[in-house]
């Protein structure tokens, strides 16, 4: 297994080129948040805000709109009880899940609707649903974020059947797709085609609901706006600028919220846009 290393963030993280508009940092669709978890979609969406991608777009139950809205006038929303067909096919970066409930209708309305050149992040509800549903994955470029609890629902890998790698690389294999596995936990865990990558900071000060749908968000930020990098890179640089805002907080707090983190993203990324080693 590798260690992650803040040299990925040197990697994926670059100046922004001048000749450029919001179009050129990517459309993100969220698509999330029963009226009981709007808090989900509105941290994903502030998470890919502050990361940087050029359009968001949440699809949610319209009661969490004026709350998003207050929290994030930057966010552009639709009712995800409508058809989503045309919006998700319009967008370069699909984040289907958090706080997403017992929606399955939608998510398999989703699922019907990607093109496999489009990047579909997998989060929350959405993979305990894949799991209790036996749902197949759609062809996409696919990254899937489950906890220890959901990875275990997906692949009926135990939490401490976990601890070996190798249970986690066939339980990834026999998701057919190949995603990219971030299989969070103290020490997150990123399984891509290549390699198994360690997070080695972060800690129990980011046990806080909402951390992982945080997480989610900037990976899509990521994912919509470094688009010369590969999807691998993206998803480990926006695993480690998690935690590693989390670290450089806890420094003088107890615990650190996750809408915290959101909102240092913009000075973090500075400083790995401009210093090379
Ligand atoms: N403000 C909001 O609207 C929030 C909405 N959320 C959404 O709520 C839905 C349910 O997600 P939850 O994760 O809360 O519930 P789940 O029931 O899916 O999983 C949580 C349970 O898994 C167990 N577990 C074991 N190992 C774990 C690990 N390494 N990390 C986390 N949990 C572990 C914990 O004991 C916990 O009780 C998701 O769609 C999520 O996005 C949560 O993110 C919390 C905040
Ligand atoms: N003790 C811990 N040490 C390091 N990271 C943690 C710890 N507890 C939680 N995290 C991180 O917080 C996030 C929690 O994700 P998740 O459980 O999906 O949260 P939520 O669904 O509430 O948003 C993950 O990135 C996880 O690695
Ligand atoms: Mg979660």
């Amino acid at each position: 297994m590798k260690q992650l290393s803040e040299k990925i963030l040197y990697q994926v993280i670059t100046p922004r080129p001048a000749q450029s508009h919001k179009g050129t940092f990517g459309r993100v669709l969220i698509i999330g948040g029963t009226a009981e978890f709007g808090g989900a979609v509105i941290m994903n969406a502030m998470a890919a805000v502050y990361a940087g991608a050029g359009l968001v777009t949440v699809a949610t139950d319209t009661a969490n709109f004026t709350a998003l809205h207050s929290h994030l006038p930057e966010a552009m929303v639709v009712d995800f009880n409508q058809d989503l067909t045309t919006l998700i096919q319009n967008n370069d970066v699909i984040l289907i899940g958090s706080g997403l409930g017992d929606r399955l209708d939608i998510l398999q309305a989703t699922f019907r609707a990607v093109f496999p050149k489009q990047i579909l992040i997998v989060d929350g509800s959405a993979l305990t649903l894949l799991a209790e549903n036996h749902i197949n994955l759609p062809h996409a470029r696919l990254v899937l974020t489950p906890h220890q609890m959901e990875w275990q629902r997906i692949t009926g890998i135990s939490i401490a059947q976990q601890a070996f790698e190798a249970f986690n690389v066939l339980g990834r294999d026999r998701l057919k797709q190949m995603p990219i596995v971030v299989l969070k936990q103290h020490h997150t865990q990123i399984y891509t085609s290549k390699d198994i990558y360690e997070l080695p900071i972060g800690g129990p000060y980011q046990a806080t609901g909402g951390m992982g749908d945080t997480l989610a968000g900037i990976i899509a930020g990521f994912a919509a706006q470094f688009f010369l990098a590969s999807l691998s890179d993206v998803v480990l640089a926006a695993v480690y600028s998690h935690s590693a805002i989390a670290d450089e907080l806890a420094k003088t707090q107890y615990i650190v919220l996750p809408t915290q983190i959101s909102q240092q993203l913009p000075k973090f990324m500075k400083h790995y846009a401009v210093t090379k080693p």
